[in-house]
């Protein structure tokens, strides 16, 4: 059994009926996605409920990426819905999505910094970008988020160059939450990292959660990352989320991806841990 899975805290599952947890933060309705000939999604529906981690998991090319990109707005579904915060943005236009972008954040892959701003200016960049703030009042606010992901204020003059991978990926997660979002997207927040780093930021984004009483919705290929931080977990196959639910429920779904991607070597050790722990209440 690895020690990295055991020191992971327990996850948190919510099994609560819809009525008692409010409306969706983001519901997607009988979506489709073509490109060319290709279908990519198919009447795929999915529904996150506010302060749940909800983990997207799919094989490659089953259109993990696409679908995080149309609930950001930056790809417009084929036909079908994508309603964020109750607003469709399937279709959204430039100002619908400026308006939309205050209130999520996003944590790309490979952090995304921009490498010619410093650390500080990087995280500034959003609340500039908003033009209504005075420059005092964003100097706090940056040294604030940087406190609030472990980056001290001697890291503030540094260029993205000069960081550590789990430093960029703590700097882009400040930026992430610049303006305080409601929502915040993960694309594969651990790549990269070597198992102490992913780790710590796995603990990071556990606690900033609960904090901040964050709705987050990550795609991610680690079982340790998955494992830690899914409140539920959405399966995509078939061009469809053929499965949504807590990570035991999943894993009692009979389908050939889940048997691959759960129960291969790794994902057995994972299991054995949850199946040592006992089941956690749900969280509302
Ligand atoms: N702009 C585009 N034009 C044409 N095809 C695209 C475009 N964007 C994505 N695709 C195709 O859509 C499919 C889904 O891509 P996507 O990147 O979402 O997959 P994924 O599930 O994130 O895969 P991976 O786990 O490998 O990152 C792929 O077949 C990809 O080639």
């Amino acid at each position: 059994m690895s020690d990295f899975v055991e020191r992971r805290a327990k996850p948190r599952l919510t099994k609560k009926p819809e009525h008692e947890v409010g409306p969706p933060v983001v519901e997607i309705t009988n979506l489709t996605t073509k490109f060319g000939r290709t279908v990519v999604h198919q009447d795929l529906n999915l529904k996150v409920y506010q302060g749940e981690i909800l983990s997207i998991v799919g094989g490659s090319g089953t259109g993990k990426t696409v679908l995080l990109r149309q609930m950001l707005g930056l790809e417009h579904p084929s036909s079908g819905s994508v309603c964020v915060f109750g607003e469709d943005i399937s279709h959204a236009d430039a100002q619908q999505l400026q308006r939309m972008r205050n209130h999520w954040g996003m944590l790309f892959q490979q952090g995304a910094l921009y490498s010619a701003l410093t650390v500080f200016d990087n995280i500034a960049l959003p609340m500039r970008e908003l033009r209504a703030l005075p420059e005092d009042v964003i100097r706090d606010a940056v040294l604030l988020k940087m406190s609030m992901v472990g980056l001290g204020p001697d890291q503030a003059a540094k260029m993205p160059s000069d960081l550590s991978g789990g430093m960029i990926k703590r700097a882009s997660l400040a930026r992430a939450l610049a303006l305080e979002p409601q929502l915040l997207f993960l694309d594969e927040p651990t790549a990269g990292l070597d198992p102490d780093l992913s780790d710590s930021f796995v603990e990071l984004i556990q606690t900033l959660h609960a904090e901040l009483g964050l709705t987050v919705v990550m795609v991610t290929h680690d079982l340790d990352t998955l494992f830690a931080l899914s409140h539920r977990i959405a399966v995509l196959a078939e061009k469809h989320v053929i499965a949504v639910g807590p990570v035991r429920d999943i894993l009692k779904v009979d389908h050939p991806f889940i048997k691959h991607f759960f129960l291969g070597g790794r994902g057995k050790r994972a299991v054995q841990v949850l199946d040592s722990e006992p089941a956690p209440g749900p969280e509302h």
